[in-house]
């Protein structure tokens, strides 16, 4: 089922700050900020020869992210994303097995224009767990 890892996310309490951390001390080539409303985040890409890492820092009152920052001031790793060939097929099998699906369960246009989910970090050794769409 999953096949590339196509971004580890890191939810961050000053944007600006980890911009320039990852750009001026790490030498990272970092995306403008972008922002998505309808995932509550604002989002920055950090390309790397082998996947992306992804900065994401709350954009409106109900960020989903917010509860995390709350309990995690400095910020920290938030979830891996995993490519799937078909997230529908994807959900459907996985929701046989039992596991949970965040949301209504129907797949939203993330980052990439591709379609996400997301999977309950409870049922996935406490990892939150995003797919996409290859
Ligand atoms: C533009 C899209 C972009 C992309 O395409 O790449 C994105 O990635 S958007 C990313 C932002 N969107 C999401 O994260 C959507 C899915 N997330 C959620 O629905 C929530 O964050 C949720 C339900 C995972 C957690 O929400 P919240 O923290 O408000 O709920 P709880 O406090 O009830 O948490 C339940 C339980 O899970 C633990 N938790 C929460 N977040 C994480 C996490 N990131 N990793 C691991 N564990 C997490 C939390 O501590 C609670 O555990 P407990 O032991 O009960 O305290
Ligand atoms: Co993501």
């Amino acid at each position: 089922m999953i096949g590339r890892l196509n971004h580890v996310a890191i939810a961050v309490p000053d944007l600006d700050a980890a911009i320039a951390t990852y750009r001026d001390v790490l030498g990272a080539k970092v995306s403008k900020p972008v922002a998505q409303p309808a995932h509550g985040v604002t989002v920055v890409f950090i390309e790397l020869p082998n996947t992306k890492i992804e900065l994401l820092h709350p954009l409106g009152e109900k960020s989903p992210i917010q509860g995390f920052l709350d309990k995690n001031a400095t910020g920290g790793i938030h979830h891996v994303c995993y490519e799937v060939e078909d997230i529908l097929a994807a959900r459907d099998k996985l929701k046989a097995e039992g596991m949970r699906v965040l949301g209504d369960g129907e797949p939203k246009i993330g980052a990439h224009d591709k379609p996400v989910l997301f999977l309950h970090p409870k049922d996935f050794n406490g990892t939150l767990v995003e797919l996409e769409q290859a």
